[in-house]
């Protein structure tokens, strides 16, 4: 069974047309990257996804149900971690919200803590964090609601390169461990190689899905596998395409 399925998905606000036949699904256990033209409508698409929002036409599923809230996990652009929260407190939250009392969220938040990078800063407040660690934060808070469906909204776009880097194998290693369902925006080619099993190309708004690169490279993936034959092949590939899609953003006005 999938575990995320769009099909013929159309939306728009007022005048403007977002999605205009979006179609794709997600096999379980997969990690799949969204590319696509700042502003074509890629976080619209999560926002369906994750059931905050409904298509004008066209379906999309969750497993075997319709999206709803509380199906799929998402990771906002934003940590948004709430200050006055200590980071143990802000990763648990989630498990609050859906009524798990609360010494019991926070010791399932805390075994997560050595995997993710933050043993010793349970009691530590966000702004005590490093970007990568807020990060890691918001991600075990995503985690922590177990859901089946991570949906991942660029959540290495604030990073400078080298601890994105660092935060994409780190990814990659949680990820082989366990097995979640990823889909994740990104604008960065190269880190959908390096942490995908599909690469899904968007046109630029109203979008739709226009090409799709199956990477068969083996994992883990490492540094070396950036400078590899296969992956400078599919990474031009990508470019190619996405220069195809439209010299200008989607993102300026109609
Ligand atoms: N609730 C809304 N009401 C009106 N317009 C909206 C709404 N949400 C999104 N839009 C518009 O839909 C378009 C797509 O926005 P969206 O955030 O989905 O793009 P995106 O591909 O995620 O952008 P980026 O890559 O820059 O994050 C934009 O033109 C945006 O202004």
């Amino acid at each position: 069974m999938n575990a995320v399925t769009v099909t013929g998905v159309h939306k728009a606000f007022g005048a403007r047309t977002v999605l205009d036949g979006a179609e794709f699904a997600v096999a379980e256990g997969e990690f799949v990257s969204l590319i696509g033209p700042s502003g074509c409508g890629k976080s619209t698409l999560f926002g369906l996804i994750a059931g905050l929002d409904s298509p004008d036409t066209g379906a999309v599923t969750v497993g075997d149900r319709p999206a709803a809230p509380g199906r799929a996990a998402l990771m906002p652009q934003k940590d948004l971690l709430f200050p006055w929260r200590t980071v143990l407190g802000n990763c648990a939250l989630g498990l609050e919200v859906q009524g798990v009392p609360r010494g019991e969220a926070r010791a399932r938040a805390r075994e997560l803590f050595p995997a993710f990078g933050l043993a010793g800063f349970e009691d530590a407040a966000p702004r005590q964090l490093s970007g990568g660690m807020r990060q890691r934060a918001a991600l075990a808070r995503t985690v922590l609601q177990g859901r089946k469906v991570l949906l991942l909204d660029e959540p290495f776009g604030a990073l400078d390169s080298l601890t994105r880097t660092e935060m994409q194998l780190w990814l990659q290693q949680v990820w082989q461990r366990d097995r979640w369902t990823v889909l994740m925006i990104t604008h960065d080619v190269r880190e959908a190689l390096l942490l995908s099993d599909r690469v899904l190309v968007l046109t630029r708004r109203p979008a739709r899905i226009c090409h799709e690169v199956t990477v068969p490279l083996p994992r883990p993936r490492g540094l070396d596998t950036l400078t590899s034959p296969e992956f400078v092949t599919l990474e031009k590939e990508l470019v190619d395409v996405l220069h195809a899609t439209g010299p200008r953003s989607s993102a300026l006005p109609d």
